[in-house]
């Protein structure tokens, strides 16, 4: 949120009125800085599953409380805090229910938030955003700091974060994965190959749309073994799992799928990725990145928030699409369209140069 027209102090007329502007220009900043209780709420109303016990109708605190085992005054505060944002409201007889959008804050309704959002702001994300200012006087990831290794090491030692890691982004790339398969035109026959598919739900789509298509998921393999494309009969024999590295090589195919993996990255890794993509794609090949587009101006978008967790926690970052030419240009290849999709991610699809 924007607090003023963007004119500088010394441009608005009278002394009285420059200090009035500061108060208020505090006051702003001081509700900004406060602003970060709102996701911890969340976080909390998501743990304790408050959205759950909400389904069937509004309740009040105690009853909600004894739902779900927590302390019905500190319950009451925090929705009191989340209705400020529209996720629940409190009626005339103090009873919470969910609005439109903590619906989908329950566990059992499609694209369901819950998990994507205990991920989002799990200790993983949230221990090192606040320590950004390490990121901007060491120029390196605070989460390294933290937890005495890189962001993805730490999943392959630790199955708690694992599990919150995995599920989490499977439920945040849900609601996108269909409007992506749907935005491209992909061939009628080949093997796409999604890079670092994690659970799956983008290849899913994908093999779901076009019939002639043969699939390869490739990742980690405690990742694999979570994935979504065992439990849907109509692509069985279609698909096949694969675990390895992507630093060291990829399987090979028509159409590699990167979806959120290049913003994990620095440069000279995207580099060694993309070349590894080069030299495994089929003649006639394309990559496709699945990723936000960083658009100029002021404005919001979440790339721009995106970014400060690749800073803190990863090595990546969000990208322009000069960026994304460059990138391609090391690799050799070429940025040959930017298709955008109805979600924050566009369709950054790469040729052989
Ligand atoms: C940000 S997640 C994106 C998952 C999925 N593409 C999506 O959009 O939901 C990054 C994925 O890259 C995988 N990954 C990370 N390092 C990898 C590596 N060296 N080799 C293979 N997969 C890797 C992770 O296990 C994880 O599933």
């Amino acid at each position: 949120m924007s607090h003023d027209d963007g004119r500088a102090i010394g441009e608005q007329a009278g002394a009285g009125e420059q200090e009035e502007a500061l108060r208020s220009s505090a006051a702003f900043l001081v509700d900004e800085a406060l602003g970060f209780l709102f996701p911890a709420a969340l976080r909390a109303a998501a743990e304790v599953g408050v959205a759950d016990h909400l389904a069937t109708g509004p309740a009040l605190p105690a009853d909600l409380a004894a739902a779900t085992g927590t302390d019905a005054r500190n319950l009451h505060r925090v929705l009191r805090l989340l209705a400020t944002r529209g996720i629940v409201a409190e009626d005339e007889q103090g009873r919470f229910a969910l609005t439109g959008a903590g619906q989908a804050l329950r566990s059992d309704v499609p694209h369901s938030a819950r998990t994507a959002i205990r991920m989002l702001t799990d200790r993983t994300m949230w221990g090192p955003a606040g320590e950004l200012t390490h990121c901007l006087t060491e120029g390196s990831t605070a989460f390294e700091k933290l937890f005495g290794m890189p962001f993805f090491d730490h999943f392959a030692k630790d199955e708690r974060t694992a599990a919150v890691f995995h599920v989490g982004m499977a439920a945040m790339s849900d609601p996108e994965n269909a409007p992506i398969a749907a935005a491209y035109d992909f061939p009628a026959s080949g093997t796409v190959v999604d890079i670092g598919g994690g659970h799956g739900g983008l290849l899913l789509e994908v093999l779901r749309r076009n019939p002639g298509l043969e699939g390869v998921l490739y990742d980690r393999s405690h990742v694999l073994a979570g994935n979504r494309l065992d439990s849907h009969g109509e692509i069985a024999g279609r698909w096949t799992p694969q675990d390895g590295d992507f630093f060291s090589s990829v399987p090979s195919g028509d159409v590699h799928l990167l979806k959120r993996i290049t913003h994990d990255w620095d440069d000279d890794s995207c580099v060694t990725l993309l070349g590894h993509c080069r030299s495994a794609l089929r003649p006639g090949g394309r990559i496709l990145v699945l990723d936000a587009v960083v658009p100029p101006g002021n404005g919001p978008h979440q790339s721009k928030a995106l970014d400060l967790m690749m800073m803190a926690s990863l090595t990546g970052r969000e990208r322009t699409e000069a960026d994304f030419a460059e990138l391609f240009g090391r690799a050799g290849l070429r940025l040959s369209r930017v298709i955008p999709t109805s979600t924050v991610l566009s369709v950054v699809e790469g040729v052989v140069a």
